[in-house]
């Protein structure tokens, strides 16, 4: 539709990003119906799909790191967060992309489930918000050096980093108390994410949703290593730690040797409150793509936006097929010694 005049943004000729207004709402055109409000929030979060070819154009040369979330990104938000399935289109296109670009998923799901959704071998998974990294084994440099946890693989070529391992005794004690305490709330769901907890409130009719915050609130009193953080119809339960999905990244590009930020662009994908912590560390570095996926305008410290899913997979297919049209199109995964 995009019918919207200039009135609300006319002021200025040019975005953060220096991008020119007039060019950020051409480029969009055409593709998806946009109200008034979402116009303008486009303004300031250009489609990273529409500017896909300036981005790559001023990195030409730099090393591509592609870092995605699952739940709102690869998947649709669903009803039941058992069925949030990908899309066997959006699977090919993230193996095609991790042929190409060392690729990591950073939920918060467990590292497992996160893992049988994907269903990739070439990919690099981090559970638990970040709190469970499975990566290649190499020296790092930041970590918190208290209580993380490094584990060999069967080849010893991978390490498990465990930051929250200590917490997993008291994490298990708060399912069973929030198991006990909300099972008369109607629609609840906890989800066991290993290192921290979901408390779904999804289906839980808006009258009792109070009841159930100050429940698990009630519980968390008893518990003060811990705290609750917002996403989507769900309350999360996480240990007290410096360690966040911005730290996962940056443990990541350490651990994959590629933390020079001249170098190095990290394309950072996500939709949610927690990944937030991922594209402030990509504006820190000055350097990178912190792209939101959102259908509303809502407030973030990413550059670039995404509508949905579909238009996250419009992205990574056209990565892929930039990279391998481009010259010099060794595979990464191959330089990294990964494989599918
Ligand atoms: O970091 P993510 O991979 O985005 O995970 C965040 C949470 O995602 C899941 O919950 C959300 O998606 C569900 C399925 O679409 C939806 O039903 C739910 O309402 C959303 O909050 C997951 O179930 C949570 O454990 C993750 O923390």
């Amino acid at each position: 539709m995009l019918k919207k005049s200039l009135t609300g943004f006319q002021k200025s000729s040019s975005n953060k990003l220096g991008i020119p207004i007039s060019s950020v709402l051409s480029a969009s055109k055409g593709s998806i119906p946009i109200d008034e409000n979402y116009n303008s929030w486009l303004v300031e979060h250009p489609s990273a799909l529409s500017f896909f070819d300036q981005m790559m154009k001023e990195d030409r040369g730099k090393k591509i790191v592609v870092f995605l979330d699952y739940d709102g990104t690869l998947s649709p938000i669903v009803d039941d967060p058992d069925r949030a399935f990908m899309s066997d289109e959006m699977r090919a296109a993230v193996r095609e992309v991790a042929k190409y670009f060392p690729t990591a998923i950073i939920s918060g799901r467990s590292r497992d489930k996160v893992k049988e959704f994907v269903q990739l071998s070439n990919v690099y998974y981090a559970g638990s918000h970040g709190m469970d990294i499975k990566a290649p084994l190499r020296p790092v440099r930041s970590c918190d050096g208290k209580s993380h946890t490094k584990a060999h693989d069967k080849k010893g070529t991978e390490v498990v980093f465990q930051p929250a391992k200590n917490f997993l005794p008291a994490i298990q004690k708060i399912i069973t108390e929030l198991e006990e305490k909300t099972m008369k709330i109607k629609g609840v769901r906890i989800e066991d994410n290993r290192f921290c907890i979901s408390v779904h409130f999804r289906h839980v009719q808006e009258e009792d949703q109070e009841m159930l915050e100050e429940k698990v609130k009630s519980i968390l009193e008893h518990y003060p290593e811990f705290h609750l953080c917002w996403g989507k119809k769900v309350m999360e339960i996480r240990p007290t730690i410096e360690w966040d999905k911005g730290h996962a990244l940056e443990y990541l590009l350490d651990t994959l040797g590629l933390s020079t930020p001249n170098n190095v662009i990290p394309v950072y994908i996500g939709d949610d409150r927690t990944d937030e912590d991922a594209f402030k560390v990509i504006q820190r570095r000055d350097q990178g793509y912190a792209i939101v996926v959102s259908n509303v305008p809502k407030d973030t410290k990413a550059s670039y936006s995404l509508y949905d899913p579909s238009e996250v997979l419009a992205f990574l297919l056209r990565l892929a097929i930039w990279r391998k049209s481009s010259s010099s199109s060794r595979p990464q995964a191959q330089i990294l010694g990964i494989g599918d």
